[in-house]
């Protein structure tokens, strides 16, 4: 009897404590609540009192812009300007809008002087021009704001007060890494370079240090050795196969710098990519357009834009890490382009799409996806990178096996002139999963349709035969030891039927970044989350300037 008895003293006593200490946590939480509410409020002072400060007059003068006189304001973060306007006997008072200039948009400032040819020193005062980027759309233009004013003194205050602000922006760059490929697309890059990006350093006071690459390879092993403290970025001038090796590079030297050969590091330092291939998908991706000028422009003003890439590795081997893969399809189309390299880079890529096209083969493969986690995608910034998606367990991945025409892994949208949308719209540069798209067997008519809806408009994904997913890791393993043999199916009346049979070993090729990489065996892909920091911004649309008749 004592033990029940026991037990029903016993309840209440703990109700009686349970409820002491609800009261208690009760009390603790509302004082926590308050602490926290007091530390908002003084965060939100602080705000408050930065703006206010921000927006404090730093400077005001009398310039002219033009032929009229203004007044002009500096605060931390902005320039305006109202046209002085004369009072008028009439009293009729002509209001102008006043001027904007965000400093953030600004990256030189420079003293004006009159001087006469061939002088290179000294001249009278004129005023300050500062030099800053314009947009127009997705296009970043170099603009110019000419401040006229004669006194030196009070040109030099505002000189020196503009500089001072300008070195405020700690995350532009001083001192840049510079790789040249020579030799991509029409051999332009050097020219590309000197003509519309060099200048526009020069102007930022940006230091360089310059490698023209001599050769495949050459990038990857200068990142490999080269003292990297002192830069504060790494700027890739070429085509999708350049950057590709440069974005590699990166992540190996982080791997090796960090001691972890296992596991991929965020390279630290960012990477600007300056357009000079016939393609320049990553380049689209982070700018919109295929433009110099507006790559460099968002190199100088430091517009940081972490992206997602991805790892390919065969039987625990790193074959290399990109941001997109294709498999099937754009594996054999890019391998037969290869074979035409000393044709013009249009006419090859017409050609080799055409001559895959007509001798269509799906590849026979099981293909097994493990899919993005929903409640992850926000929150990719704490996702794990060491984890295995091995370790995620056999149960979630999912496995199909069957016939593919075309198999693509892609971490960025992958924009280009040629998809406006991207190959890959259903992903952006920083959600932390890779967009996949199976394209199963069907007619070729039916594989057209589907290719063309590329450049057109949407629609791309409404046919039976296409799935897509969002996945943080693809694998491929081919069913059979059936390789690819571009020589051998060039004599082929009709591959569909009778596919080459290769000795063991037989290489399928894949398209990663651009590049052709010949894989014998399954292929595993893994995204890792913003493993790259790259100069530009998310764009949802490239400006289309070519079209491809050829379909
Ligand atoms: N001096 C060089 N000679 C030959 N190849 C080089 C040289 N420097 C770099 N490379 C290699 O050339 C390959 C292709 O470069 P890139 O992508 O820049 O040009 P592209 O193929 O003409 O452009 P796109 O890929 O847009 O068609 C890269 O893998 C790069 O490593």
């Amino acid at each position: 009897m004592s033990e029940p008895e026991e037990e029903l003293q016993g309840e209440p006593r703990d109700s009686t404590k349970k409820k002491k200490k609800e009261k208690r946590s009760g009390k603790k939480k509302k004082k926590q609540e308050k602490r926290e509410e007091e530390e908002q409020q003084q965060v939100e002072e602080e705000e408050e009192e930065e703006e206010e400060q921000s927006e404090c007059v730093l400077l005001r003068g009398i310039f002219k812009l033009g032929k009229k006189s203004h007044d002009v304001l500096l605060t931390r973060t902005r320039l305006t300007w109202t046209p002085i306007t004369p009072e008028t006997p009439t009293a009729e008072v002509c209001v102008l809008p006043p001027g904007v200039l965000l400093l953030q948009d600004v990256f030189a400032v420079k003293v004006k002087r009159r001087r006469a040819v061939g002088q290179e020193s000294g001249g009278a005062v004129l005023g300050v021009a500062l030099f800053c980027s314009k947009r127009r759309g997705r296009w970043l233009e170099e603009d110019t704001l000419h401040l006229h004013n004669a006194s030196a003194e009070h040109t030099n205050t505002w000189y020196n007060t503009l500089k001072e602000l300008l070195t405020g922006f700690s995350i532009r760059p001083r001192y840049l890494k510079v790789f040249i490929n020579p030799r991509s697309h029409k051999k332009e890059a050097v020219h590309i370079y000197r003509e519309h990006v060099a200048p526009l350093f020069k102007m930022a006071d940006i230091r360089t240090e310059i490698t023209v690459t001599e050769r495949k390879g050459h990038a990857l092993s200068v990142m490999k050795e080269c003292k990297l403290d002192e830069y504060d970025g790494v700027v890739c001038v070429g085509g999708d196969g350049s950057v590709a090796e440069l974005c590699h590079a990166m992540v190996l030297r982080a791997q090796l710098d960090a001691d972890s050969p296992k596991k991929p590091v965020k390279s630290v330092l960012p990477l600007g990519i300056i357009p000079a291939g016939s393609t320049d998908v990553v380049s689209c991706s982070v700018h919109g357009v295929r433009d110099p000028v507006t790559a460099a422009l968002h190199i100088v003003l430091g517009h940081l834009q972490q992206v997602d890439m991805c790892s390919y590795s065969s039987h625990g081997q790193l074959i290399r890490f990109g941001f997109s893969a294709m498999f099937g399809f754009g594996g054999q189309s890019l391998a037969r382009a290869e074979k035409k390299r000393w044709m013009p880079s249009s006419r090859r890529r017409e050609y080799a799409l055409m001559k895959t096209l007509a001798r269509l083969r799906p590849e026979d493969c099981q293909l097994s996806f493990l899919p993005a986690k929903k409640s992850n995608s926000n929150l990719f910034q704490h996702q794990d990178q060491d984890q295995d998606p091995e370790s995620e367990g056999e149960e979630s991945w999912t496995t199909n096996q069957g016939l593919y025409l075309s198999i693509s892994i892609m971490s960025i949208p992958c924009l280009s002139p040629h998809a406006p949308n991207g190959l890959a719209p259903n992903t952006s540069l920083a959600n932390g999963s890779a967009a996949l798209i199976a394209v199963g067997n069907t007619s070729r008519s039916e594989f057209i349709k589907h290719l063309k809806r590329y450049s057109s408009s949407s629609g791309q994904f409404s046919f039976s035969f296409v799935e897509t997913h969002a996945v943080s890791a693809v694998r491929i393993r081919p069913q059979s030891l059936i390789g690819w043999s571009e020589e051998e199916s060039e004599e082929e009346g009709d591959s569909k039927t009778s596919p080459i049979i290769q000795s063991e070993g037989a290489a399928f090729p894949w398209n990663i970044d651009g590049e052709l990489v010949e894989i014998a065996n399954e292929v595993l892909v893994r995204v890792h989350p913003q493993l790259i920091t790259l100069y530009g911004e998310e764009v949802d649309e490239a400006e289309s300037t070519v079209s491809c008749n050829c379909l």
